[in-house]
């Protein structure tokens, strides 16, 4: 995969002094091939490039090819216009002849018509499919950029996304409705005339192809170094997108600190780029269009000498030089365009190349099921494996009937508080992690997994709050279970059954999660809060608004109908996080995973947060990540996570006895640790002794 763009610049910068003396761009931050260590891919050649867009414009063929056709009749009808001339000039005007001369000007007149006529013709057939085009692309790939891993959106700045999805599809669009076509109309003029200048004349005819073969050279030269430079050029636009987003979503930071000067810097040193590349850009062209015009118009400087001398020795007609002139300039077009239809077919296929950069980006491969779960579970084990996902994107079906919970006829939900029955009907229910260790994919080499060994049991029903420091793995550990990112070692099971076996639109309806950083979309409130379950209505809407305490959305102007803005940005950050749990909570999900759900909470909010919030848990199985006392006291269990692994788990009150580092982590103050007898609010009486793991994470205490 060719990076967006340090690579693409090094490598244009090869072949483009304008572009090598560029600076880098302040931001220049390595694109996804380079962050993962790879070198450029060789780009294929134009054509093989260009001729992956075949499945996109397979539908519309038809159309299309019709569209080539009649342009191809309208161009070389323009061609017949010398012909009649030379009729013209050798018969009626030779002969006086006044009627002559009139039939000749109507049919000239006819033919001008005809060829304008098809032409808008040609404009009217390619419009409309070409619009389907564009938005068919653009939907394969928002759908491929909504599939892909999370991990793969780590390593794509969203501007390159961005650029991908709307100026390299306009691009696109606007090649196939002009540039494709007339690549293929001007050469099939170019051929039909030569043949009729070699049948009217061939010597002058011969003078006229003599620059074709130093043309040949030359484009081929040029295409060389222009698909570089308008590579180069597209991954500069991704970046400027990127700076420019950033700048927009960042506003509050950028006006807060009186950064927009360093902002409007690295806006105007990226344009300066851009500009130095177009610049290149421009320069090549103008020197391919340069000579693309200046060795024509010698050859034909040359022929109409040779022509006029001819005539005046009366081996050639006056009517035949006038037609031969006449076809070498409508010629004249046909060759020129040549230059600037290269220029956007290469644009065009650096397009193409980004495009597919993104939607050949394999989806990740569900584990294989072992041997044994293979022969009995084949039909989970088969949708499990979802694999690369059919254009059409269909998704893995639901689990089979026999791995769902009796009594269950929605998949996955089990409205009504009870804790549910197990998935596979294990006697081990609830969340587990065995063994689990993760790194992630762009962390250094030799530096420890982010997390290793983690073996933890939260039992069905039961709340298990995780406590650690800032940066031990708590939000890496919760985004392993809905499977933002996957395991690298281990397995994580829900009632028995690992989650890599179940299809993941299974799992995500099993499983709810609230994240420390409250996105919500442009939509209103309650299409945000009932995103979090299907076909939920407005029963549960209003039982999850009082659970998260949002019920300021009922005060909002239209209520629940109110639009909010671009990531919930006209809400407060505790109003979006009440929204966020309540979508988390709207399903009754089986499993609940909350990351620090109170934290933008008043103390007041907080505490009839958690009273609601209580109830739900009652209900559910769930990992919640916490960094307050209050939260905690949610919880049945504690595990702390220290250094990637879980060092201890009990109750609340047990680790405040016996683990000075969680009795350090729950004061705030290293200087003044909570005492376990002093606990804010009083813990859940402890049953069970806790387990202060090993650092290698093997116990077999409580936790298992
Ligand atoms: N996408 C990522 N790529 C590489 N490393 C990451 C990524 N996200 C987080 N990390 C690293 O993983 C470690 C754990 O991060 P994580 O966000 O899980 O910590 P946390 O315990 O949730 O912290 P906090 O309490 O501050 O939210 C950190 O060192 C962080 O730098």
């Amino acid at each position: 995969m060719p990076p967006p763009t340090d690579s693409a610049a090094s490598t244009a910068a090869t072949a483009a002094p304008a572009v090598r003396t560029e600076p880098r761009t302040p931001d220049s931050r390595p694109g996804p091939a380079v962050s993962a260590g790879k070198p450029p891919a060789p780009r294929k050649s134009t054509v093989r490039t260009l001729l992956r867009l075949w499945p996109y414009v397979r539908p519309v063929r038809t159309r299309l090819f019709t569209a080539a056709g009649v342009a191809v009749i309208a161009s070389c009808l323009g061609l017949l216009i010398p012909l009649v001339l030379k009729w013209m000039v050798d018969g009626p005007v030779a002969a006086r002849d006044p009627g002559g001369v009139w039939l000749g000007g109507g049919l000239l007149l006819l033919l001008g018509i005809t060829e304008a006529g098809l032409f808008g013709l040609r404009r009217w057939l390619v419009a409309r499919p070409l619009a389907g085009v564009e938005a068919a692309m653009r939907a394969n790939l928002y759908g491929r950029l909504q599939r892909l891993p999370v991990a793969f959106h780590d390593r794509w700045p969203s501007g390159q996304l961005l650029s991908r999805a709307t100026t390299d599809l306009q691009l696109l669009r606007m090649f196939l409705a002009f540039p494709l076509t007339f690549l293929l109309v001007n050469s099939v003029t170019i051929l039909v005339g030569c043949a009729i200048l070699l049948s009217q004349e061939w010597t002058l005819g011969l003078v006229l192809l003599g620059p074709v073969l130093p043309l040949v050279v030359l484009c081929s030269l040029f295409e060389a170094r222009y698909s570089l430079a308008a590579r180069t050029a597209r991954d500069q636009v991704g970046d400027l997108t990127t700076v420019v987003e950033e700048g927009v979503l960042g506003i509050r930071v950028v006006k807060g600190f009186g950064r927009h000067r360093s902002q409007a810097r690295a806006f105007r040193e990226l344009s300066h780029k851009l500009r130095g590349t177009e610049l290149y850009k421009a320069r090549l062209l103008a020197g391919l269009l340069a000579v693309i015009m200046t060795l024509p118009e010698l050859a034909l400087g040359t022929a109409l000498v040779l022509g006029t001398l001819q005539v005046s020795e009366g081996t050639l007609s006056a009517g035949t030089l006038v037609a031969f002139l006449s076809t070498a300039l409508a010629l004249r077009w046909p060759v020129e365009s040549i230059g600037f239809l290269l220029a956007m077919s290469q644009d065009s296929a650096t397009a193409t190349e980004r495009h597919f950069e993104v939607v050949d980006t394999p989806l990740p491969r569900d584990t294989p099921l072992p041997r044994d779960a293979a022969a009995t579970d084949g039909a989970t084990g088969a949708a499990g494996r979802a694999g690369p996902a059919p254009a059409s994107g269909s998704l893995p079906g639901p689990v089979p009937d026999e791995n769902r919970p009796p009594g269950e006829t929605t998949p996955g939900r089990s409205r009504g508080g009870a804790p549910s029955p197990s998935l596979s009907g294990a006697p081990e229910g609830g969340l587990r992690f065995e063994g689990v260790e993760f790194r992630y994919p762009d962390a250094p080499a030799g530096t420890p997994a982010t997390l290793r060994g983690i073996d933890l049991h939260i039992r069905p029903g039961e709340t298990m709050a995780l406590v650690g420091a800032t940066g031990s793995g708590k939000t890496t550990l919760t985004a392993l279970v809905p499977r933002l990112y996957e395991v690298t070692g281990g397995r994580i099971t829900l009632d028995g059954t690992d989650i890599t076996r179940l299809p993941r639109t299974r799992l995500r309806e099993l499983i709810a999660v609230a994240f420390e950083d409250p996105t919500l979309f442009s939509a209103t409130v309650g299409e945000n809060v009932l995103m979090g379950a299907d076909g939920a209505g407005e029963g549960e809407l209003n039982r999850a608004l009082e659970v998260a305490q949002a019920e300021f959305a009922h005060a909002l102007p239209h209520g629940v109908r109110t639009q909010v803005g671009e990531q919930g940005l006209s809400l407060s950050g505790g109003q979006r996080q009440r929204l966020a749990l309540a979508r988390a909570v709207v399903g009754e999900p089986r499993f609940l995973v909350l990351d620090d759900p109170l934290s933008a909470l008043d103390v007041h909010t907080e505490a009839l947060v958690e009273a609601a919030l209580r109830r739900i848990l009652s209900g559910t199985t769930a990992l919640v990540v916490a960094h307050r006392p209050s939260t905690v006291l949610l919880a049945d269990r504690v595990a702390l996570l220290s250094g990637g692994r879980i060092t201890a788990v009990g109750t609340h009150q047990e680790l405040l006895r016996s683990d000075p580092e969680y009795r350090t982590l729950m004061s705030g103050d290293p200087q003044n640790p909570v005492s376990g007898e002093g606990t804010p609010a009083g813990g859940p009486p402890g049953t069970a002794s806790p387990t202060r793991r090993s650092p290698a994470g093997a116990d077999g205490g409580t936790s298992r």
